[in-house]
């Protein structure tokens, strides 16, 4: 008896757990773990994941496996061991983990069909499917399977005469170019050659040195002829026209330059050679390569990968959505050429199915992509490198709620190799390990070709109120975006928009009102006028005047880019501007057109939100202004600090990247808070040793472990209710030392018109957490189901909302 563990596909505490079937004998041997299956399941038929083969069961009447879905596994050995892994420390569902690792593709509608690899390797076909597969060059699965063909069709696959193929009824894209090929051997073509008229005889010889079908358009054009002649052919039957599958390729437009490794500096050869020592000698490591902005930390990267790849190894570079710009794509597409696959979510379905496919099928052996990029299905590892790492967008905020880092280096455990880390502004958590030695730290302290960091002059705009200057712009911004004008240099202007519109802040002075206890800032609730922690629950009423300088001008925070757009129109009337946000991008390539036009001097100024913080490089900026610092010095999460520190040094970071000096203006209501000060000043270390004070003084991360309970209902106090029981229950299970704050309402008090409770646990060493976290999914779930309160639990948090 063969019997297969099967994860069915339905995210729920009661299936989350694998059911046995039986695999009927026509399917011995050809079904394995990491195949997808279709199985009976109750009144249903469900899609699953085999996870396990073996010979027995503790059920009886097993129920049979209705179909298979796969023909070779789409998940391997380690993949499944990932799942499991994800599974513990996440608490998601497996059928969740599993999922997340597949293109979305595999779970959309698709039909599949077997395909001839090559025409030449026709004849490789086991006699049964050659017959079956006749003069055509793919057949539908269902035929494979109703001829009970499967064993043979695997085998086809495995030695790589088929391959199975999903085709994605995608709108996206045409995926197939009508193409002209020998209909006959290359006997019979040679043969026929000298009685063909000249023309004929041209495209005869042309596909006889190719070898392969050629695109219609390109023989055309290569040979300077007519449609005439092919048809002539076509009729004659020495040539066929054929639809030939192209990989959808989204760069196919582009050409790359190719470029070659630069001669290292001294601090990039050291680093480097940690790095590739580590790839040579095949051990775990994880590295974080701390280097400034435009220390050329990429180099780096690119010159490890060159090792990695000599070494017959693969990589993954992961690169936060956000960076993911042409420039950075055209970086690694300069340098590896073919051998990389690129995956961001700019791409349509079927493009990123494609590109899977590529790295299923070993054709590549680099992927650089965003998160989910980390479970590309790579056998043989040898780097995994995430740039940004602090980036918080490596975090997944949907389950299975894992973190990219950790990913990273569990598969490279696994794999023997190292992973690096990159960044100018490493997370509070990674510099913490490296300084303790866990990580090994890499230094790249300057900038390439002796280019200083730009100059910072931070702006206090409670100055400007002062001298009556009411203008989102101060006059330094101004007076330096008119020179960059007249000198025909030109300027980046960043507006964070992700900042909340509701702390309280006194234009006056630049005080917040925080939480006595928290130290984040408080929300500002406009029923009953009160201002509420989102993390204790503490609240107030909404002082009526500033509590540090008596003003009045308490007011609230917040303005568009649309409107600075405006603005800029009236103060500087001839200044071209690019404006770049979600409305100017949301059409596809509509961001790399932008860029573009701004690489290419169309226009002066380029404004911009989070999307423009990063990963860019123009020679001719000399000038970053930030239009308001503090929208995100005050959201309600004790990252904010940390966040606004990295932000202010990221965009920094792009002025003066090139032979013209930068120059950057930080426009503030609170110029001295650390994170600011220290920003204008390069001084990451500084920051780093201020903030893990506060960290400790008031318990946060990496001094404490945090975990995030959310309770949601369609009304307010049945969520309110569920939450309180949780926070209950946890308080007995745990030890005292661990501290559980709330139920408060969540800083999004309502989200999908369900209202949410949240509850917060910290904790230093509490071996009982993850049991007690499972225990209250599985009780306050079951309850759920009757209820409807949905419980979600982080076990990371970093979206505190
Ligand atoms: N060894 C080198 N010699 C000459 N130029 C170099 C060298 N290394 C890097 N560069 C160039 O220096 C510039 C900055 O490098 P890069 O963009 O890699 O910096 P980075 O550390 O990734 O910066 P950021 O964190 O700001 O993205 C690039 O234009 C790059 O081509
Ligand atoms: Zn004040
Ligand atoms: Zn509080």
């Amino acid at each position: 008896m063969k019997v297969a563990s099967v994860i069915v596909d339905v995210p729920t505490r009661q299936t989350d757990r694998p059911f046995d079937y039986l695999i009927p004998e026509r399917w011995h041997g050809v079904i394995q773990p990491g195949m997808r299956v279709t199985v009976p399941f109750g009144a249903r038929r469900l899609q699953g994941f085999v996870i396990e083969v073996k010979d027995h069961s503790e059920i009886e009447q097993l129920k049979p496996i209705e179909h298979v879905l796969d023909v070779v596994p789409v998940l391997n050995e380690e993949l499944l061991d990932l799942g499991r892994y994800l599974t513990e420390t996440t608490l998601c569902f497996a059928i969740s983990a599993y999922q997340a690792m597949l293109p979305a593709a595999m779970r959309a509608k698709y039909e599949k069909v077997l395909r001839l690899a090559e025409e030449e390797r026709r004849g490789e076909l086991p006699d049964e499917l050659k017959s079956l597969v006749a003069g055509r060059t793919e057949v539908a699965w269902n035929e494979v399977e109703a001829a009970g063909l499967w064993r043979a069709a695997q085998k086809a696959v495995q030695q790589g005469v088929l391959e199975a193929v999903y085709n994605v009824k995608d709108k996206a894209g045409k995926k197939t170019v009508k193409s002209a090929a020998l209909a006959v051997s290359a006997e019979q073509a040679e043969q026929a050659l000298h009685s063909l008229p000249a023309r004929q005889k041209e495209v005869v010889s042309f596909l006889l040195k190719r070898g392969e079908a050629v695109p219609i358009a390109k023989l055309q054009a290569t040979l300077g002829i007519s449609s005439a002649p092919l048809k002539a052919l076509v009729e004659k039957g020495l040539v066929v026209v054929r639809d030939v599958e192209v990989y959808r390729d989204p760069y196919a437009h582009r050409t790359f330059q190719p470029s070659e490794p630069l001669a290292l500096t001294p601090a990039q050869a050291q680093a480097l050679a940690k790095i590739t020592a580590s790839v040579r000698a095949g051990e775990h490591r994880t590295f974080l390569l701390y280097g400034v902005t435009g220390s050329g930390k990429t180099e780096v990267y690119m010159q490890a990968i060159e090792e990695v790849l000599r070494q017959g190894k693969e990589a993954i570079v992961l690169v936060p959505e956000i960076s993911l710009t042409p420039q950075m794509v055209e970086r690694f597409k300069s340098r590896f050429g073919p051998k990389v696959a690129v995956l961001h979510s700019g791409l349509s379905v079927g493009e990123k199915y494609d590109e899977w496919r590529k790295i299923h099928r070993k054709e590549v052996q680099l992927v650089v992509g965003a998160r989910s990029a980390v479970f590309a299905p790579f056998e043989n590892l040898g780097m995994i490198i995430i740039d940004e790492e602090h980036e918080t967008s490596y975090k997944q905020e949907e389950m299975p709620r894992y973190h990219a880092r950790d990913v990273a280096i569990y598969r490279a455990r696994r794999h023997g190799c190292p992973v690096v880390l990159g960044s100018a502004t490493p997370s509070l958590e990674t510099f913490a390990r490296a300084a303790k030695g866990v990580y090994e730290l890499l230094e790249l302290p300057e900038r390439i070709a002796e280019r200083g960091m730009p100059d910072v002059h931070i702006v206090d705009m409670r100055e400007e109120l002062r001298s009556g200057n009411r203008s989102m712009f101060s006059r330094r911004l101004l007076d330096e975006l008119r020179l960059r004008l007249e000198r025909g240099e030109q300027a980046v202007l960043f507006l964070n928009r992700r900042g909340y519109s509701t702390f309280v802040m006194c234009r006056g002075c630049g005080y917040v009102i925080r939480c006595p206890h928290c130290d984040i800032s408080l929300t500002y609730h406009r029923a009953g006028e009160r201002m509420k922690c989102h993390y204790c629950g503490h609240e107030e009423p909404l002082a009526p005047r500033c509590p540090s300088c008596g003003s009045e001008h308490i007011r609230f925070f917040g303005t568009g880019t649309q409107k600075v757009e405006e603005e800029l129109a009236k103060l500087l009337p001839t200044a071209r501007v690019i404006r770049m946000d979600v409305d100017t991008t949301g059409r596809k390539g509509a961001h790399e057109e932008l860029l573009s036009r701004f690489a290419a001097k169309e226009a002066d100024i380029l404004l911009g939100t989070q999307m423009i913080a990063k990963g860019l490089d123009f020679p001719d900026v000399t000038l970053v202004g930030v239009l308001a610092a503090d929208t995100m010095l005050h959201l309600p999460d004790f990252r904010a600090a940390e966040k606004t520190f990295q932000l202010l040094t990221q965009v920094s970071g792009r002025a003066g990247r090139h032979e013209l000096p930068g120059e950057v203006v930080i426009q503030t209501y609170t110029p001295d808070h650390y994170s600011i000060a220290l920003a204008a000043r390069h001084d990451y270390r500084a920051f780093y040793r201020r903030e893990m004070t506060l960290r400790k003084a008031h318990g946060y991360p990496p001094y404490y472990y945090l975990a995030l309970i959310t309770a949601a209902h369609e009304e307010a106090p049945a969520a309110a209710k569920a939450a309180e029981k949780i926070a209950a229950y946890l308080r007995k299970q745990l030890s005292n030392e661990a501290v559980i704050l709330g139920p408060v309402a969540s800083p999004i008090a309502r989200l999908h018109d369900r209202y949410r409770y949240q509850c917060m646990i910290k904790y230093k060493r509490e071996p009982n957490v993850t049991a007690a976290l499972k225990a209250v999914i599985d009780r306050y779930q079951a309850d759920a189901a009757h209820g409807g309160v949905t419980i979600t639990v982080d076990t990371n948090p970093y979206m505190m909302m």
